[in-house]
């Protein structure tokens, strides 16, 4: 049988998923010298990583060519599937956020307002929560930049330590919903592969109770 897979979302979420994989005893030298390699081995042999996009996690696990993934919540809201969800991680915290110029009043008026967003399903789930019907585009990247171009009224966007708003004259005008990682498995996998898993989820309770999440 091959080893367990998990797909690791690249970037943001890399570093404490190695750091999270080293509390657990398992090696990730691999992962340190990884070059431009996309599978690597963690540990001893019963798991390897896969290193790809935060969607692709999602892709990957939910057709079973991974059995485990980790992604920030704001990808599992964007792209809901059928996979189970079984762990708060704890860290990649950050939340989603309407934000808009400081010195505007975003629901003032009664024009129709436009919204620029990497996150559509998101930002559209909820204005739907307030009845209000919103122009919604979608920006692949530095979002922040659709409402200083006169592009939207504001924007619906992860926010962390607010910098990026402020720097660029943004600010907060409803908190939306808090993220984190999340650890995912693949709905075949938890029960083809119960053991293992378990096992697994067990050392990483435990790593994480250990570094006091
Ligand atoms: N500023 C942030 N603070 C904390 N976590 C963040 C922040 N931005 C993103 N994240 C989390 O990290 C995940 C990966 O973000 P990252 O910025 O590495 O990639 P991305 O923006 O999805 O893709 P890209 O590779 O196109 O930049 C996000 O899905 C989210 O869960
Ligand atoms: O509140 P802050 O700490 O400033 O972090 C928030 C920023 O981080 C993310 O962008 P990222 O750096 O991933 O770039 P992107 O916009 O190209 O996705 C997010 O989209 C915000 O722009």
């Amino acid at each position: 049988m091959r080893p367990l897979r998990i797909a690791l979302t690249k970037g943001r979420l890399e570093k404490d998923t190695v750091g999270l994989f080293e509390q657990m005893g398992k090696d990730c030298e691999a992962l340190h010298n990884k070059g431009r390699r996309l599978i690597l081995p963690v540990g001893d042999g019963n798991l390897e990583a896969v290193l790809c996009k935060a969607a692709d996690v999602i892709t990957y696990v939910e057709h079973g060519v991974c059995d485990l993934g980790v992604v920030g919540r704001d990808t599992i809201l964007e792209y809901p599937g059928s996979f189970y969800e079984v762990m708060d991680l704890g860290f990649g915290r950050c939340r989603f956020a309407l934000a808009g110029p400081k010195d505007k009043d975003f629901y003032s008026g009664y024009r129709e307002k436009t919204i620029a967003t990497k996150y559509p399903n998101v930002a559209r789930a909820f204005f739907e929560s307030k009845a209000m019907d919103v122009n919604v585009i979608k920006i692949e990247g530095s979002v922040e930049l659709a409402p200083l171009l006169g592009l939207s009224d504001a924007i619906v966007d992860i926010v962390e330590t607010g910098s990026t708003l402020k720097e660029n004259g943004l600010q907060v005008i409803e908190e939306i919903t808090p993220i984190s990682a999340r650890l995912i498995v693949n709905t075949a996998s938890m029960k083809l592969r119960k053991e293992e898993i378990e096992a697994l989820l067990s050392q990483m309770e435990a790593a994480l109770s250990e570094k006091g999440r």
